[in-house]
């Protein structure tokens, strides 16, 4: 390899990280941010769920989302997730902190517990799911869902912090919007499962495509409906857990982000690059109005034609 390619690879295989923080049930705002707007951003697939707060913390430039929109207007099965992992993308993000309320399902992860996921049993149903479709294919790899970078970052902080974390668990994402059965809860422990809740995929799922960095924080608010000293989720129970998780959420947030915003190398996971071997319909056969929107997310891989 030539001088002149060597210094040009190393040129676009450095990042200057910019961090996106997707705010689930309690979180619909972000404190200490500096220079901060919201503002509106369009994508192909349709409108986020609300504007997008820019601003910077610690220096370190971040867009924040409230997933269901302030005053949380909008139900897990009715969010638009390609709109809002489009318009982080648009936007410049290249890492997605996830802070999401979960149920546990497991006596040892109680309320007020942090879980740093690892996996995702994805039994959602009614949710568009991919970016590509017909006229332009592609099928990129889940098998690790969750960014271990980020995780190893969150992990740290969450520990420097003394918070109650544990670092892997597996969020079995269910359609909703109603709580789940006894004999649901029951099957999700069964499988090992370690907390449920509604909302990550296919949010993971569309980060990969759009090789954007995803982690998640599941935040433990209630013992779902299996633990005979527990009375059933409400959401007034999530409500007030979450109050009191919040502080730890934005502690945890604070910490995170000047430490995810420093200048770096590809990330070693290659979340980043998780169309470089996806794609399939032959460039001829690609649906030109497919492709123009695609544009906005994998114009990467798209542009070799
Ligand atoms: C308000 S309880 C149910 C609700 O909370 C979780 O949302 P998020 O992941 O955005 O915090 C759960 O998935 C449900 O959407
Ligand atoms: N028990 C539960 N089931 C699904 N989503 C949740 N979000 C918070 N608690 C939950």
């Amino acid at each position: 390899m030539s001088t002149e390619t060597t210094a040009l690879s190393a040129a676009q295989d450095s990042v200057e990280p910019v961090i996106g923080l997707i705010g689930g049930s309690g979180l619909y705002d972000i404190d200490g941010l500096e220079d901060k707007q919201w503002r509106a951003v369009e994508t192909p697939w349709g409108q986020p769920s609300d504007q997008l707060l820019f601003g910077r913390l610690g220096g370190v430039r971040c867009v924040f989302l409230p997933r269901h929109g302030r005053g949380h207007p909008i139900p897990p099965s009715r969010l638009n997730y390609r709109a809002n992992i489009a318009a982080l993308k648009m936007s410049g993000v290249t890492d997605i902190v996830s802070l999401s309320a979960v149920g546990s399902l497991k006596e040892e992860l109680p309320p007020g517990h942090f879980v740093i996921i690892d996996q995702f049993i994805d039994r959602s149903f009614a949710r568009e799911k991919s970016f590509f479709d017909t006229g332009c294919v592609a099928h990129v790899s889940v098998a690790d869902p969750l960014c271990p970078r980020i995780g190893d970052v969150l992990e740290g902080a969450a520990r420097d912090l003394k918070l109650d974390v544990t670092r892997g668990g597996t969020y079995l994402v269910m359609e909703g919007p109603q709580f789940s059965t006894k004999a649901e809860s029951s099957l999700y422990r069964s499988w090992g499962c370690s907390v449920v809740g509604m909302t990550n995929m296919p949010e993971a799922k569309l980060a990969r495509e759009a090789e954007i960095c995803y982690a998640t924080v599941a935040m433990v608010t209630d013992y779902d409906c299996w633990h005979p000293d527990h009375d059933s989720v409400t959401v007034d129970a999530v409500v007030k857990v979450m109050m009191a998780n919040a502080d730890r959420a934005r502690a945890l947030v604070k910490a995170v982000v000047p430490a995810l915003g420093r200048p770096r190398g590809l990330c070693p996971a290659g979340c980043d690059r998780a169309l470089e071997h996806a794609l399939i319909t032959a460039p001829e056969k690609r649906d030109p109005a497919l492709v123009a929107k695609l544009e906005t997310i994998a114009a990467r891989v798209l542009s070799r034609g």
